[in-house]
């Protein structure tokens, strides 16, 4: 595994197995943050963010778990305080500050759960909720209906790799589809949100970018609630449409946010260790354009030789930490929210890439079986990822 530090050295996630390496942006290798084969995922707490516009049915959602027999002992944390601002500045609340809180009322519930509201849902706050409060076997965090997940997964995602307790295993996005077309083309009640946006140098020339776009394209569910109240050609309109947006996640439809099962759809995503080949078919579909904002797109390409490698790791380090293109390509402004690749080398092997904003992690895996496809697959979720510059640039680089 080959993982690289953002410029601020923060480090990536690094599972165990084989060839684990950590690098810094120079190219040295920082051996000690390698997780070693005793500190498995499976012995941490999964932690599911449960996210969603305002009203779209995230405590209903959870109030359903929460009186559901389930066999599971699940600790329900709900960022209730604080509007969008608040919570960034939650986000960077010092660990001396969190661990130091006083203890948080948990209200224990019939099916052993519990449940809690929180004003910082930073790591080190959940860490020290999850020892004042016993033994669980998962965590969901409900975020309030403003915040922008892109913020708040790369914390616990990259706190795995440093020996944390919890680690992140999926976004589920709550939409509620009576509402969600509106608010992707008006922006109702996101101005404050976007002009902080602005304020923190995203480009927000173009067509608008809500927070429903931000909380639809992190997504890996996304539960399409109220259906009761649309037609079935509504329905249709808005599956479409958030389809366009997030060609990787998983769709279902609810009504009063009843999924058919927790298995997959809320608990046990395994969103950010599994790079799957079905995963990926699905979004090189191509659905069409329908939100003039965010799209999928996939860029397909031949299989790596090893000396591909560290070009293909320079055009990913290229267009997330500078938002720009190797080689001076001329390009619109793009902005990456999630991105997954599966690449088959030349040797037989196989590399198995996450991203989310401007982190990623590259694994690899052995060689793809043959029932699964042997063309190599980058999916990017995000603005402007569409324009034929970034294929360009990446099949140049490539050859270059
Ligand atoms: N008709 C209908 N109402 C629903 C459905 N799901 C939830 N509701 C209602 O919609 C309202 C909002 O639901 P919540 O679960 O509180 O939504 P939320 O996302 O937690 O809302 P905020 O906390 O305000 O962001 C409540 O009155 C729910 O009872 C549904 O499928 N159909």
């Amino acid at each position: 595994m080959d993982a690289n530090l953002s410029d601020d050295e923060v480090p990536s996630l690094v599972q165990p197995g084989a060839n684990a390496k950590v690098v810094n942006d120079q190219g040295e290798e920082i051996p000690e943050l390698v997780t070693s084969a005793d500190d498995t995922p499976q012995s941490k707490v999964p932690i599911t963010i449960v996210t969603g516009y305002l009203g779209a049915g995230k405590t209903t959602l959870l109030n359903y778990i929460l009186t559901e027999q389930h066999g599971k002992k699940i600790a329900v944390i709900l960022n209730e305080f604080g509007d969008s601002i608040d919570i960034e500045k939650q986000l960077t609340v010092s660990d001396a500050d969190s661990t130091s809180a006083s203890p948080v009322p948990f209200v224990p519930l019939a099916n052993g759960c519990i449940c809690c509201s929180v004003k910082d849902v930073g790591v080190a706050a959940i860490e020290n909720l999850m020892e004042q409060s016993g033994l669980f076997d998962y965590i969901l965090l409900e975020t309030t209906g403003l915040a922008d997940p892109g913020n708040i997964a790369p914390m616990f995602w990259l706190d795995d790799g440093l020996g944390s307790s919890i680690f992140l295993d999926g976004i589920v996005t709550l939409v509620d589809a009576k509402n969600v077309l509106k608010s992707l083309d008006e922006g109702y009640g996101d101005e404050e949100k976007m002009e902080k946006r602005k304020n923190e140098g995203h480009d927000e020339h173009g067509p608008l970018l809500t927070t429903a776009h931000l909380q639809i394209s992190h997504a890996d569910v996304i539960l399409i609630n109220k259906t009761d109240l649309v037609s079935d050609e509504e329905l249709e309109k808005v599956i479409s449409r958030v389809q366009s947006i997030n060609g990787l996640a998983k769709i279902k439809t609810t009504t009063k946010s009843q999924v058919p099962q927790l298995e997959g759809l809320v608990l046990d995503l395994h969103a950010y260790d599994e790079v799957t080949d079905a995963d990926l078919q699905f979004a090189s579909k191509g659905h069409s354009h329908l939100d003039p904002t965010i799209t999928t797109t996939t860029i397909t390409f031949s299989s790596l030789s090893r000396s591909q490698v560290d070009k293909f790791d320079l055009f990913l380090r290229t267009i997330l930490w500078e938002e720009t293109l190797p080689n001076n390509t001329p390009h619109s402004p793009f902005e990456i929210h999630r991105l997954k690749a599966r690449i088959p080398l030349q040797d037989g092997k196989m590399l198995l890439i996450q991203g989310v904003r401007n982190i990623y992690d590259t694994n690899e895996s052995k060689a793809p079986t043959d029932a699964e496809s042997q063309e190599a697959k980058l999916v990017l979720i995000g603005r402007g990822v569409d324009q034929p510059a970034v294929r360009e640039s990446l099949l140049a680089t490539l050859e270059s």
